[in-house]
């Protein structure tokens, strides 16, 4: 079982949504994204490195034509926000005139995708909107409103599903909890 990796390392994962849940959620996304752009075409910005299990995933789902772009953004040590987000990689396309949609595995402090929309908006794309996996409200310290959320989640730092704590456990299928046992071996 995946999680037994980590418990013998230490850390305690508590199961919070399975895979099936994310395709459940992945599925209802996909409809209504395709929906809404139905006879448009799309330009994808996933946001790594986190989001790059969700997006590939979400954009098999998809009934409506799709460009792939990435950027690198990072900003977390640990559990905390350092509050600083570094743009380690840009985009390669223009995305002026575009409909673009950026894709990411979590919003929560917002700070992360305040800074990235601040710096796409003035590079004039047609639309500009939002998918999330998963929308943690409750630390939330800017204004960023996902048009398209799988999860609302309340506390805890999760990882799994492209979720990392310190690039680790980002392979794992389910999401989890986590928490740090005391005596644990790191
Ligand atoms: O809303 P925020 O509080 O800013 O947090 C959300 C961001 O934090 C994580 O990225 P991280 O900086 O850990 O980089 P990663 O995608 O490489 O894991 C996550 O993938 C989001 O991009
Ligand atoms: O709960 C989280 N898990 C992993 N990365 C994150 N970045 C912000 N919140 C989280």
């Amino acid at each position: 079982m995946e999680r037994q990796l980590w418990l013998d390392r230490g850390f305690d994962l508590q199961l919070r949504y399975s895979k099936d849940r994310i395709n459940a959620e992945i599925a209802r996304l996909a409809a209504e994204i395709s929906s809404d752009f139905q006879g448009q075409s799309l330009l994808i910005v996933v946001v790594l490195k986190g989001a790059f299990f969700f997006a590939a995933d979400l954009v098999r789902e998809l009934k409506v034509p799709v460009e792939l772009d990435y950027v690198t953004l990072s900003s977390y040590a640990g559990t905390s926000t350092t509050g600083t987000v570094a743009i380690e990689k840009d985009l390669a396309a223009d995305i002026a005139g575009r409909h673009v949609l950026v894709l990411e595995d979590i919003v929560d402090t917002g700070l992360t995708l305040t800074r990235l929309m601040d710096l796409l908006q003035q590079r004039g794309p047609e639309s500009l909107n939002i998918c999330t996996l998963i929308d943690k409200k409750e630390r939330r310290q800017a204004e960023v409103e996902p048009k398209y959320v799988g999860i609302a989640c309340e506390g805890g730092f999760l990882v799994g599903y492209g979720l990392d704590l310190d690039e680790q456990m980002r392979e794992l299928s389910n999401i989890y909890e986590v928490r740090q046992t005391p005596g644990g071996v790191e």
